[in-house]
């Protein structure tokens, strides 16, 4: 039975495989004869790897959220415009339409995502659709759908094109029950809400397909990220964006946390930075294929108080959402990183007080370019 003896090899070479995952091509697909989709064993030939080009092809999927297109600016300033193509259900505005390819890709349609990574010889995939932790309470069966099945489809055409795979986690794949100040990287997780749920599975089954099946799969545990020029999308820590667009346009923010709510928070270029780096990192440094990476840590009172050493004024009022509130005294109040900065050198740049004066200047100098016109 040549099928079972394939099968105890592989079986051998998964109990032989060291834990560090630095053996990154342990089982190909072809090795044991049939892809995730069981399609037959040569079906990978159209599959370009990063060695045989110059520049990756990178596909992001979700790229018109709130961390996407900043992605794409970065990437494409490093690896060449037409080699970065940003895709989402959504329709793009003019300012990402005309800077660089757009295309319209749905994660829940498998043969087109197929088509899409065939046709454009896509070597790496970022897969940034997914429902976060608010709208994700409010609607499960979608969030459960993108953030599930999509990302089964994600696997498979990844696998099956020998793709390099980054899939974001997040804080919020810990619960209650995890140790929450510091957050370890390997620690109990046993999150309460369906999108921490869904970022678990997509950890574990990242891995799981990285000792299966050999794919390059790198995920990292992002804060809650801060941005200037875009907007959250519907999670927990979209307060800690929001303050500053209110203090800027109305000098008052209420707050839907407690002044006390202490979570891991993140600078939009430190994150987009940190996803460079660890696509770009040497597989042989990556001792885990999921690492937590952090920049700072506050609370609502906090951050206020910085805000308001700028802008005096600023008057800061809390009405808390019990569930926003519940899902953040679930979450990690500070994050341990320390496997990132030791592997692969994670460093950030921006502590809160840099942060603020950021996107104050950020807002504040777009604010006098729309009065001017
Ligand atoms: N922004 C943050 O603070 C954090 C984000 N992350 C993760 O980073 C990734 C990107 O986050 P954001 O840009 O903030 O998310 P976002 O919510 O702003 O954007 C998600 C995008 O996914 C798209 N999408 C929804 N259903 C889709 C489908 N069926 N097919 C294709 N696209 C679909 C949406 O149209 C949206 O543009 C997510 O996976 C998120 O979990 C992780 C931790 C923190
Ligand atoms: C931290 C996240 O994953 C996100 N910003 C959310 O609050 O849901």
């Amino acid at each position: 039975m040549p099928v079972v003896r394939t099968l105890t090899r592989v079986a051998k070479q998964m109990t032989l495989s060291p834990a560090c995952g630095c053996q990154v091509s342990v089982m190909p697909i072809r090795s044991i004869g049939f892809s995730p989709r069981q399609v037959p064993s040569d079906a990978s030939f159209h599959s370009v790897s990063f060695s045989e080009t110059d520049h990756p092809r990178v596909l992001i999927t979700g790229g018109l959220g709130q961390l996407g297109v900043g992605l794409a600016k970065l990437l494409r300033k490093r690896y060449g415009k037409n080699n970065v193509i940003l895709s989402d259900i959504r329709k793009p505005p003019d300012s990402v339409f005309y800077s660089g390819p757009f295309i319209y890709s749905d994660i829940l349609d498998y043969k087109n995502l197929r088509e899409i990574v065939v046709n454009n010889r896509i070597t790496w995939l970022i897969h940034y659709s997914a429902l976060l932790s608010a709208v994700g309470e409010a609607n499960v069966p979608l969030a459960r759908a993108v953030n599930i099945t999509g990302l089964h489809n994600i696997l498979d055409i990844a696998a099956e094109h020998g793709l390099r795979l980054f899939v974001p986690s997040t804080i919020g794949a810990f619960g209650p029950t995890s140790p929450r100040n510091p957050t370890p990287d390997l620690c109990v997780q046993r999150p309460r809400t369906i999108y921490g749920v869904s970022k678990v599975h997509a950890e574990l089954m990242g891995e799981y397909y990285h000792y299966r099946y050999g794919l390059d799969f790198r995920c990292l545990r992002y804060p809650g990220i801060i941005s200037a020029d875009s907007q959250p999308g519907g999670g927990t820590t979209d307060y800690a964006v929001q303050i500053f667009h209110d203090a800027i346009k109305t000098g008052r923010f209420t707050c839907n946390l407690k002044p006390d709510t202490r979570l891991p928070m993140m600078y939009i270029d430190d994150c987009l930075k940190a996803t460079l780096e660890v696509m770009e990192a040497p597989a042989s440094s990556l001792t885990m294929r999921t690492y937590n990476i952090n920049a700072m840590s506050f609370t609502p009172e906090e951050l206020a108080q910085e805000v308001q050493k700028h802008m005096t004024e600023l008057e800061v009022v809390y009405d808390v959402d019990a569930i926003r509130q519940a899902i953040a005294d679930s979450w990690p109040m500070n994050f341990d990183d320390s496997n990132a900065r030791k592997d692969w050198g994670w460093k950030h740049d921006f502590d809160m007080a840099e942060l603020v004066t950021t996107m104050l200047n950020y807002l504040n100098s777009e604010r006098l370019a729309f009065q001017a016109n």
